[in-house]
């Protein structure tokens, strides 16, 4: 199917998308790797894949259903502040993990990584429960601004300076259910780069 019959079948969310960055097979074929490395990495670790709600939940439904080794999960919550409070490390917990993590090899499945404010601040507060092992899983990295260093065992695409959405993220709550990546335009993207 060409982009413009993706974008066709989507109506009214299709005619928003100004360019679709990447695409539905891209993603699949992304995370399947990611899945299958997640799946030799921890063989015989019975890992605890941990992600923040809402926007993850595609990617780890559909690494889930490519890891081939027994695994456990647990969604986080966060408030959503402005940017300057997030700056000064203000993230508020509203659900924690109902899974205890102590002693337990912990992979952080995250669908973007941007200013790396978030992840911070959450890698912090699960690193304080003595995991035996932490490490991040990331499938959409948006380096250029990135504020902390965050290492990234396992990476999916790099995105350019723009802000998308689409497999799980939202612009005003809209659009999560697109399954690839999109750009919206610009009339519609109001104060967003
Ligand atoms: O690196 P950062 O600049 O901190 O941004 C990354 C955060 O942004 C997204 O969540 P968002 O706030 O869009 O919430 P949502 O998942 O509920 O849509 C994403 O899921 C991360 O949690
Ligand atoms: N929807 C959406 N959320 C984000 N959070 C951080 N970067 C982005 C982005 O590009 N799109």
């Amino acid at each position: 199917m060409t982009n413009d019959a993706i974008l066709a079948k989507y109506g009214e969310l299709g005619r928003d998308i100004r360019e679709i960055l990447i695409t539905e097979d891209q993603i699949r074929q992304k995370v399947l790797e990611l899945g299958e490395r997640i799946s030799q990495d921890y063989a015989d670790k019975n890992p605890v894949l941990v992600g923040v709600l809402k926007g993850v939940l595609f990617l780890m439904a559909d690494l889930l259903r490519v890891i081939t080794i027994p695994s456990e999960v647990d969604f986080l919550a966060v408030a959503s502040y402005s940017a300057e409070a997030r700056q000064r490390g203000m993230v508020r917990l509203i659900k924690d993990l109902e899974i205890p993590i102590d002693g337990r090899h912990v992979l952080f499945v995250e669908d973007v990584i941007d200013t790396g404010l978030t992840l911070g601040y959450l890698l912090r507060s699960l690193r304080d429960r003595n995991p035996a092992s932490l490490e991040v899983c990331v499938l959409f990295n948006k380096p250029a601004h990135r504020l902390i260093d965050i290492p990234l065992k396992y990476k999916g695409f790099d995105l350019p300076d723009r802000f998308v959405v689409g497999y799980g993220l939202d612009y005003n709550e809209k659009y999560r259910n697109l399954p690839f990546i999109g750009v919206l335009k610009p009339d519609v993207l109001k104060g967003k780069t």
